[in-house]
């Protein structure tokens, strides 16, 4: 069954609209699938093939049985439209919004999933003339003397997920991210070369998806080569060149402008922190390591220790999260990198939105002249990083692990800070980095594959990218 809000001529009085929250409704049926099948005919007129159900997003089963129909009640005034959940549950959309979030393939485009509607071409006061509330959906029709006739379908279940007004709760962390400290030593996140690379991608999946809850793997079970290890790498997504070449192998030769060339330790820290974007996932196996030994890996979780300055320093965790640190990568005569803006970025980073922390940026190594603090701020900063530097250094934070030919080392590098102990001898590593986006987007694509939380009404359609009203779009 599906509502019709009786309007008398244009939009509803407000009188009408309260009476339309507190009665239900009815719907003449015939018109909301003859409104659907009207669209989808539009639809595959302007559309080069025809436009399948699924590109509408869910198409509701317009033949389900009444009395489960749990129809939200919708009403709408001169800025919004009101969709009321349950009796304290309720949305409000802008009639702007709502238009310009229409997914109809005239709108959006059904396979590059990009908007194709003119933003800036709907007026500014658009109002919806009518509005259908049915069992899957809203369908609003917008008409006036401004714009052509057009119809817009919301899934209830699009709405919900992205209603603003009331602002949302957190949205549910697709993983959970696990903290850890040195007692992560016990049980190191671990999967097996086999998983990794075998076909259905369920083994990838987990892989990424480890790295996201725990922020490092292991990859145990590679064979001991730098060709085994580059097909690893690239199982994640293409690997990121930098100044260091894109698949890399290193030893001890300063054969690059960079300590990593050398024998001597390296504390704590993150790479390519000199870059505006720096690297994602960073993969390391040591291939062998001959006539000397040291050159022990160490792995501290930065979201751990950030937590820990959190609650044990918030005024040193406030100056790491707001002041920027400029970082340089000046070793190679060919090559000075450093970040847009060149003042850098905080060693914090939070979202903005969620206020999740998203990203350890700290490289005591490669960082440049503090020269914008201003006078008063130097002494603070000093003793915030000085606090910072206490907890990553802490025994309860350093994870320190030799590695081993035949085990490759993969790091969320905007996480987790490593560095090694001083070495002798002959020591030769290999890896690659690959890009936070191609990592982001690898996981994303294998989450909607094997995630029911983050599939769409259709499978079908995710196997062929996901439909329009997927909640990640
Ligand atoms: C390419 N490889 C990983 C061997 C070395 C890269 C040098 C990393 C640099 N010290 C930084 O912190 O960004
Ligand atoms: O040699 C290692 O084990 C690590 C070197 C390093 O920290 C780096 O390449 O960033």
């Amino acid at each position: 069954m599906a509502q019709k809000l009786h309007t008398q001529g244009g939009l509803p009085s407000r009188a009408a609209s309260v009476r339309s929250l507190s009665t239900r409704l009815t719907l003449r049926h015939n018109d909301f699938s003859g409104s659907i099948q009207r669209r989808l005919n539009a639809s595959s007129a302007t559309a080069s093939q025809p436009v399948s159900y699924d590109q509408l997003g869910f198409v509701p089963d317009v033949t389900s049985n009444p009395e489960q129909n749990n129809t939200p009640i919708v009403s709408i005034d001169d800025k919004k439209v009101s969709v009321l959940w349950s009796p304290q549950d309720w949305s409000r959309f802008h009639h702007m919004w709502l238009r310009d979030h229409c997914r109809c393939p005239s709108c959006f485009h059904p396979v590059t999933k990009q908007r194709l509607v003119d933003t800036f071409q709907i007026p500014r006061d658009i109002k919806p003339t009518n509005l259908h509330a049915s069992t899957g959906g809203l369908e609003i029709i917008w008409s006036s003397p401004s714009t052509e006739h057009h119809s817009s379908f919301y899934p209830w279940s699009w709405l919900r997920e992205h209603t603003y007004d009331p602002p949302q709760r957190l949205k549910h962390q697709a993983n959970e991210r696990v903290l850890w400290g040195t007692k992560i030593a016990r049980s190191p996140p671990t999967i097996t070369f086999e998983e990794a690379i075998a076909k259905g991608d369920a083994g990838l999946y987990k892989w990424l998806s480890t790295i996201d809850r725990f922020g490092f793997c292991f990859v145990s079970g590679v064979p001991p080569t730098a060709e085994a290890t580059e097909r690893l790498c690239e199982r994640i997504g293409f690997i990121r060149e930098t100044q260091y070449g894109k698949f890399w192998e290193f030893t001890a030769d300063l054969a690059k402008g960079d300590t990593a060339y050398t024998n001597m330790a390296l504390g704590a820290h993150t790479d390519t922190t000199y870059f505006t974007d720096p690297c994602g996932v960073q993969l390391f196996h040591l291939l062998s390591h001959t006539d000397g030994s040291g050159g022990t890996t160490l792995l501290v979780d930065g979201f751990y220790v950030a937590s820990l300055l959190k609650e044990l320093h918030p005024d040193h965790h406030d100056i790491l999260s707001r002041v920027p640190i400029p970082a340089h990568a000046s070793g190679e005569l060919t090559a000075l990198y450093r970040p847009s803006p060149t003042s850098g970025y905080p060693t914090l980073q939070y979202d903005v939105i969620t206020k999740e922390l998203i990203q350890v940026r700290w490289n005591n190594d490669d960082r440049s002249v503090m020269s914008h603090l201003s006078p008063e701020v130097v002494e603070k900063w000093y003793d915030a990083i000085r606090a910072w530097h206490t907890l990553l250094v802490s025994p309860d934070s350093e994870y320190w692990v030799q590695l081993v030919p035949g085990t490759v080392l993969s790091i969320n590098n905007h996480r987790v800070l490593h560095g090694r102990s001083k070495f002798d001898g002959k020591r030769r590593v290999c890896g690659a980095y690959i890009g936070m986006d191609e990592y982001r987007s690898r996981l994303a694509v294998l989450r909607r594959k094997f995630d029911p939380r983050f599939q769409d009404f259709d499978v079908q359609a995710a196997q062929g990218g996901p439909n329009v009203w997927n909640s990640v779009l």
